[in-house]
């Protein structure tokens, strides 16, 4: 994998701007060679970038099709449910066909909600082994983590699975499903995005560090594809090579 292209913006909206205005390039890239856009979303600050700055660019939603990196195991009608945030303030918001965004199922164990979200995600890319998403949206939080993949965690070392359920996470709320990184770093276009002078030292770590257990967000390098970092400057300050 070619090393990770890291763009710096002076301040947390310019980081939504040119995040949203790379997400539209890249849509409209792949429905212009194939008619059709798969995409993985997170939770955390993304959605707010995301959802303030998307719906004012021009593509054609319907043919985008929206999955979910993780997702918490919660009740659609739980403030903590990522579909139902991108559900409400994007989708609704550019009335997207709710058929093309694809939540998982709450109503049934977390275990059973993974092989179901397997299913759902494997119906769109038949015959592969390891579906290959256009573009994964991720975020990395203070420990490291992506997706729900955290730090020591035994869902690193997976490597037949391509979504896994998680019952202990660290971060609230514990049950939880998950792209894991086999499914990650089969995609076209990882994207991170990440703000604040709070991630200052994990992302100098993730990104310059070169560590002999990689964090999560470090263990995210497409196999045969490209890595691209948003940061504002109060993340970026450590990084010596920006
Ligand atoms: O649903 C989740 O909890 C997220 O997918 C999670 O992986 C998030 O991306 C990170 O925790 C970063 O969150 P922040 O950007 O809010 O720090």
């Amino acid at each position: 994998m070619a090393a990770p292209r890291v763009v710096v913006a002076e301040s947390e909206k310019e980081v939504a701007e040119k995040l949203c205005a790379f997400v539209i390039e890249k849509a409209n890239i792949a429905l212009s060679e194939k008619g059709t856009f798969y995409v993985g979303v997170s939770g955390g600050s993304l959605p707010k970038f995301l959802c303030d700055g998307l719906p004012h660019l021009k593509t054609n939603w319907n043919k985008w099709k929206i999955f979910f990196c993780d997702e918490r195991h919660v009740p659609y009608n739980d403030p903590e449910c990522t579909y139902s945030i991108y559900k409400t303030n994007l989708v609704d918001k550019v009335s997207m066909l709710p058929d093309n965004i694809f939540p998982i199922d709450p109503n049934v164990s977390v275990e059973e909600a993974a092989m179901k979200y397997d299913d759902v995600i494997r119906k769109h890319f038949p015959g592969v082994d390891i579906p290959r998403f256009d573009l994964l949206l991720l975020g990395m939080g203070p420990d490291g983590h992506t997706c729900s993949l955290f730090p020591g965690h035994k869902l690193l070392q997976e490597t037949e699975k391509i979504i896994a359920p998680i019952s202990d996470s660290p971060k609230p709320p514990p049950a939880r499903v998950t792209m894991t990184l086999p499914l990650i770093n089969n995609c076209k276009f990882a994207v991170f995005t990440s703000c604040g002078a709070g991630k200052k030292e994990v992302i100098q770590q993730v990104l310059e560090g070169n560590e002999p257990d990689p964090l999560p967000a470090a263990r995210v390098r497409p196999t045969n594809g490209e890595l691209v970092w948003f940061l504002d400057k109060a993340a970026a300050q450590l990084l010596c090579k920006v």
